[in-house]
C-alpha cells in the first residue's frame, strides 16, 4: 500500500536509502524483512507474467540489491521454476542481507540436492535464457560499469530475454537515469519502496521498460520528510486529479460576463509567420475562456482574415515593417491594463533585434502573467536578469532555446533549479523544458512526463500548447495564479496537448517506451 499523496512520487537514491535506514532503525523493521517483503512482491508479479515455471537466470552482484535477487530465486524455485544463479562478483564481500538469503539457498541445496538450483561464480552458465533476474547493481552503483561484468551486460541484452530489473536496470544510475558504461535493457522494473527518479530521467525512461511499484512498510512520515527536491511523475493518469484541482480554484471566480470568464492576450505573428499565433488563440479559445484577442499591425492583419471569427484583433502601432517594435509597448500594456488576462507573447514573432527588444520592455511593464514561448524565449538571452522579480511566467523553451537562453539544455532536476536562479521572478515562475522526458519546476517542485513526448515532435504543438496554458490559466481568479497553480496549469495543458496528439496521430507510437532524445 502506496501512503495517499505519494503515488506519483519520485526518490532519489540518497533518500531512499534513508527512508530504508529510518525504518530499520527508528520503526525496529530488520532490512532482512524489507528484502523479503521486495522480493514477496516482486515474485507476485513475476508469477504474473510469467505462470508457468521456466528455467531463468539470477544475476546476482554483491549488495542487497543481490539479495532482492536471492530472496526471488528462492520463491521463484518454491513454485517449480529452475533457477541458476550467476554470483558474478563472487561469495566474498556480499553485503549482510544478500550474504543470508544465499545461505538459505544453499541450505536448501544441501537438504534436497535434486533441487533445480545451480550456483556459478564470476561466469555466465554459458547458455541462453529467456527470462533473467537482475540484482547486479541497485541504488549502490557508483562508478561506471567496465571489464568482464559490462561483458556480461552486453551478453545478456544479446539474448533479448525478458529481464525483472530488481529496483533499477543494473548499470543505470539510480538519480539521473545515466548510463554507467554500460546497461541493462530491463523488461519490467520492480521498483522498491520508492520510485527511482533514475527509471524516468534520462536513458532510463527506455532502459526501466514497464515501471512497477512495490510497495514496502515506510511510514508515510518518512516519505515525506525525505530531504531534497520534491520530484513528482506526470502520467495521462493524472489528468483527472489536475482537471479537479483546477476546476476547485475556478469556483471562486464570479463570471457575469464574458471578460470576467478569462482573457488571453496574443502577442506574435510577424509578417509570413502568422501561422502559430492562429494555433496559439485558436488553442486557448478551445479552453472555454471568455476571449481570446491578438495583437496585429495593420501590416499583417488581413492575413487572419480568412481565419478568426470567434477572437477579435487590437490593432498596435507601428512603423510599416510589420514588427513588433518599442512604439507599440505601451499601447500593449495598457490594453491588459484595462481588461486584465494572460499574455502569450512570441509564437511566430521573429527575431529581429529591435523586436526582441521590445518583448523585454513589455515583460518589465505588464502586470498581467505571461506564457513566454518560442521567439519571445529568445528574445531573453543574456537579458534575464533584468526581469521584474513579481513577473508571473511560464517559459516554454525547446532544448535548443535552453542552450540560447542558459548555455545548456536540461536533462536533469538540479538544472532546473540552476535555470530559475537566472531570474529574479524565480518564485512565481515555472520552467517548462520541453525534451523527451519533458521537465516542469517552479523553485518548489519538479514534474517529468513519462509519456512519450516524442508525439509532439510536429510544427505547431509549442504554439497549441502555449494556447492551452493561457486559456486554463486566464480562467482561475487572479489571486490563485501562483507557481504552484501554474505548474498544474502547464502540467494539465501538457497531457491536453498529449490527448490531442494521439487522437491526431495515427500511428502514435507507444506511451510506455519513450525514448532519450526526442523533443518537440
Ligand atoms: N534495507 C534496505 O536497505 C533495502 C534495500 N533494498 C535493495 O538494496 C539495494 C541497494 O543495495 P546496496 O546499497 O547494498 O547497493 P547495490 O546496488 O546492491 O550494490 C552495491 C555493491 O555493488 C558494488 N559496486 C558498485 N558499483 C560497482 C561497479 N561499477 N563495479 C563493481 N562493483 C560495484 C559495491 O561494491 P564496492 O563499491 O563496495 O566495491 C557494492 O558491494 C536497492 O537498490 C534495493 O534493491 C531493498 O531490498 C529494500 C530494502
Ligand atoms: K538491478
Amino acid at each position: 500500500m502506496i501512503p495517499p499523496g505519494f503515488e506519483n512520487r519520485l526518490f532519489t537514491a540518497a533518500q531512499s536509502r534513508d527512508i530504508d535506514r529510518r525504518t530499520i532503525e527508528e520503526l525496529g523493521i530488520p532490512g532482512f524483512t524489507l528484502m523479503e517483503v521486495a522480493a514477496q512482491r516482486a515474485a507476485d508479479h513475476i508469477f504474473e507474467m510469467q505462470p508457468g515455471p521456466v528455467r531463468v537466470l539470477s544475476f546476482c552482484g554483491k549488495g542487497n540489491n543481490a539479495g532482492d535477487a536471492l530472496a526471488v530465486s528462492r520463491l521463484l524455485l518454491m513454485k517449480g521454476f529452475s533457477v541458476d544463479v550467476c554470483l558474478a562478483l563472487g561469495k566474498t564481500g556480499m553485503s549482510a542481507d544478500a550474504a543470508a538469503n544465499l545461505r538459505i539457498l544453499e541450505k536448501m541445496l544441501e537438504a534436497d540436492p535434486e533441487l533445480p538450483l545451480r550456483f556459478f561464480e564470476g561466469v555466465l552458465p554459458g547458455r541462453v535464457y529467456c527470462t533473467v533476474i537482475d540484482g547486479l547493481f541497485g541504488t549502490g552503483l557508483q562508478r561506471d560499469v567496465t571489464g568482464p561484468l559490462a561483458e556480461m551486460i552486453a551478453e545478456i541484452n544479446r539474448w533479448q530475454a525478458r529481464v525483472f530489473a530488481m529496483d533499477i536496470p543494473s548499470g543505470l544510475h539510480a538519480d539521473s537515469g545515466a548510463v554507467m558504461g554500460t546497461a541493462l535493457q530491463a523488461h519490467t522494473t520492480l521498483m522498491f519502496g520508492t520510485a527511482k527518479a533514475g527509471c524516468y530521467l534520462g536513458r532510463g525512461a527506455a532502459l526501466s521498460g514497464k515501471r512497477v511499484l512495490c510497495p514496502l512498510p515506510f511510514p508515510a512520515h518518512l516519505l515525506r520528510e525525505a530531504e531534497g527536491a520534491v520530484l513528482r511523475s506526470l502520467s495521462p493518469g493524472g489528468k483527472p486529479q489536475l482537471e479537479n484541482k483546477l476546476r476547485k480554484l475556478r469556483e471562486g471566480r464570479e463570471v457575469r460576463h464574458k471578460y470576467q470568464n478569462g482573457n488571453v492576450y496574443v502577442l506574435g505573428g510577424s509578417p509570413g509567420l502568422t501561422g502559430a499565433v492562429i494555433l496559439t488563440a485558436k488553442a486557448a479559445w478551445s479552453t472555454g475562456c471568455g476571449s481570446v484577442q491578438v495583437f496585429t499591425t495593420p501590416e499583417v492583419s488581413p492575413a487572419y482574415d480568412a481565419h478568426f471569427v470567434d477572437i477579435t484583433r487590437k490593432m498596435i502601432p507601428g512603423d510599416g515593417s510589420g514588427l513588433f517594435k518599442a512604439d507599440a509597448v505601451r499601447a500593449v500594456a495598457e490594453v491588459i491594463a484595462a481588461r486584465p488576462g494572460v499574455l502569450v507573447l512570441g509564437p511566430g514573432l521573429g527575431t529581429h533585434p529591435e523586436t526582441a527588444a521590445a518583448v523585454r520592455q513589455l515583460l518589465r511593464l505588464v502586470k498581467a502573467p505571461v506564457v513566454l514561448d518560442a521567439d519571445g524565449v529568445r528574445a531573453l538571452s543574456g537579458h534575464t536578469e533584468k526581469l521584474p522579480d513579481d513577473l508571473r511566467l511560464i517559459v516554454t523553451p525547446h532544448p535548443g532555446e535552453q542552450e540560447q537562453l542558459l548555455g545548456f539544455s536540461i536533462a536533469q532536476p538540479e538544472q532546473l533549479a540552476q535555470a530559475l536562479n537566472h531570474f529574479p521572478c524565480r518564485d512565481n515562475m515555472v520552467f517548462l523544458a520541453k525534451g523527451s522526458p519533458a521537465l516542469l519546476a517552479t523553485r518548489n517542485e519538479c514534474r517529468i512526463t513519462t509519456y512519450d513526448t516524442r508525439i509532439f515532435s510536429r510544427t505547431g504543438f509549442g504554439d497549441v500548447l502555449a494556447g492551452l496554458m493561457a486559456g486554463m490559466l486566464s480562467r482561475l481568479p487572479d489571486s490563485t495564479v501562483t507557481a504552484e497553480s501554474m505548474l498544474d496549469v502547464s502540467a494539465l495543458a501538457m497531457l491536453e496537448s498529449y490527448a490531442r496528439a494521439t487522437c491526431q496521430h495515427e500511428s502514435a507510437v507507444s506511451p510506455s517506451a519513450p525514448e532519450a532524445g526526442g523533443m518537440f
